[in-house]
């Protein structure tokens, strides 16, 4: 997505989410410390598929056929179980840490995003990543990438965009019944299904872009 249309849509996530945005900014410019350039990166296959969290997420990974695996943030642990290693994984460092710097280690190709609610986690574990691609939400700085898009899952679709799928297939996507851990509180369900909501809002306007027409089911071709 261009920065143009980006912008203004993150200002209106920020209200709604009362993000501090300078905090975002202050984010990347940490991660810049560690970032990398991105390499010219080139995929043969026509398929993207994305894996999200969705309760119900392992009910359709026999769908998944050829094509590149992208599995977004905590659904790791379960696309693991199932299929082994994906392709690349998108994080904000908010799932399994093991799972997602074992993932790294074994060569997925990692997009690790920078926000202002994560940066302890990027002091604690940004050490253990080989290599990886720094993401931000806000203006991209020199090493740290905005390809457009919000939670994991969308950024995921939006990173696909990027790099020219024919076809993007998104696969454990439920915008509305989150994926509860058991960490969370009752504000932290609430703005999950706030998250949701705008993931399910960028997703659309992906497809439009795309020219595809959106559906809501178990698998979302785009
Ligand atoms: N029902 C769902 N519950 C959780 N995530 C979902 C669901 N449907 C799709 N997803 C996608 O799966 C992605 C990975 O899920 P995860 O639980 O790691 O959330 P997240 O992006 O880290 O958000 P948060 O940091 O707020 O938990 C989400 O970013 C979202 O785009
Ligand atoms: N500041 C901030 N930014 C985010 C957050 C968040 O909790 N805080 N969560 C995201 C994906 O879930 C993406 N971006």
């Amino acid at each position: 997505m261009r920065l143009k249309r980006w912008i203004p849509l993150y200002r209106e996530i920020a209200a709604d989410l009362n993000i501090r945005t300078f905090n975002d900014y202050y984010a990347s410019k940490m991660l810049q410390n560690y970032a990398f350039t991105m390499k010219d990166i080139k995929f043969n296959e026509r398929t993207a598929y994305i894996i999200g969290n969705s309760p119900d997420m392992e009910d359709y990974l026999p769908s998944i056929s050829s094509g590149i695996k992208i599995v977004a943030d905590s659904a790791i642990t379960r696309y693991l179980m199932r299929c082994g290693y994906p392709d690349i994984i998108v994080t904000d460092l908010d799932g399994n840490i093991n799972d997602i710097i074992n993932a790294n280690k074994n060569g997925v190709l990692t997009f690790i995003h920078a926000h202002g609610d994560n940066i302890i986690k990027i002091n604690s574990y940004i050490k253990y990543f080989k290599n990886f691609i720094g993401t931000t939400q806000h203006i991209p700085i020199k090493n740290i990438y905005n390809f457009g898009g919000f939670t994991d899952g969308d950024r995921a679709a939006y990173i696909a965009d990027y790099f020219n799928f024919n076809e993007i297939v998104l696969i454990g996507f439920d915008f509305n019944r989150p994926y509860i851990k058991d960490y969370y509180t009752v504000n932290d369900i609430i703005m999950k299904r706030k998250k949701l909501q705008w993931a399910l809002k960028l997703i659309k306007m992906l497809a439009e872009s795309r020219g595809s027409k959106f559906t809501e089911s178990g698998i979302i071709e785009i």
